[in-house]
């Protein structure tokens, strides 16, 4: 059973406004996503603080963080909180381009550690496959005061799929409005 949890609880204060809600040629920037990871995975989980924003997208599921603080790794801990599942995969909702067949890849490529895309020697912390196991080393980790995903990753150790032809222009995370317009340009 391959779970997607698209992570859309943050406060987006780069962007202006909520950027996960953002219209992108008449399309919420989520819905994107949603769509992509529809298209290759079993069921699909909405993460955020106020789930009901989202209930106008059909087919996902609307999960609560657990957590009131508000940064990314709060939505990895929901999701490694609520599944049964051996890993799962982890999406950042402000990712428009992203695309099904990369889903796929990782997954198939992934074993028993987090999994990572690594574009152009830049690591995405939240778009890869994390096993259940990361649990406790997470509630360590956030414990001790930890809010860095990328730090998370670094202590815990993590695997990386490189090889991401032709889709190198699917990984660019929506935080500015700058962002939004070169999306616009590729979508
Ligand atoms: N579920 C959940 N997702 C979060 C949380 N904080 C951030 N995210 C999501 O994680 C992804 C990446 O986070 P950021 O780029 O830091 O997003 P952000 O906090 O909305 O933006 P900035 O305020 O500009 O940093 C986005 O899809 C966010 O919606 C949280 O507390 N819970």
């Amino acid at each position: 059973m391959m779970e997607c949890y698209i992570l859309a609880g943050g406060q987006s204060r780069r962007f202006g406004e909520d950027k996960t809600l953002f219209p992108l040629k008449g399309k919420p920037c989520i819905q994107w996503v949603v769509e992509q990871a529809q298209s290759v995975c079993d069921r699909v989980f909405i993460v955020a603080k106020e789930p009901q924003k989202y209930s106008f997208l059909k087919g996902v599921e609307l999960l609560k963080d657990i957590l009131q603080e508000q940064f990314a790794l709060a939505g990895l801990y929901t999701a490694l909180s609520h599944t049964n599942q051996d890993k799962v995969v982890v999406l950042s909702a402000d990712m428009p381009l992203i695309k099904g067949e990369l889903i796929s890849l990782i997954w198939e490529r992934s074993k028993d550690k987090i999994t990572l895309f690594k574009v152009k020697g830049k690591i995405f912390p939240l778009f890869g496959v994390y096993p259940k196991g990361v649990k406790p080393a997470l509630e360590e980790y956030l414990k001790g005061g930890g809010l860095r995903a990328m730090e998370f990753v670094e202590k815990v150790g993590y695997e990386v799929v490189e090889d991401v032809e032709p889709f190198s222009y699917a990984f660019i995370n929506m935080n500015t409005k700058e962002d939004a317009r070169v999306i616009l340009e590729i979508l």
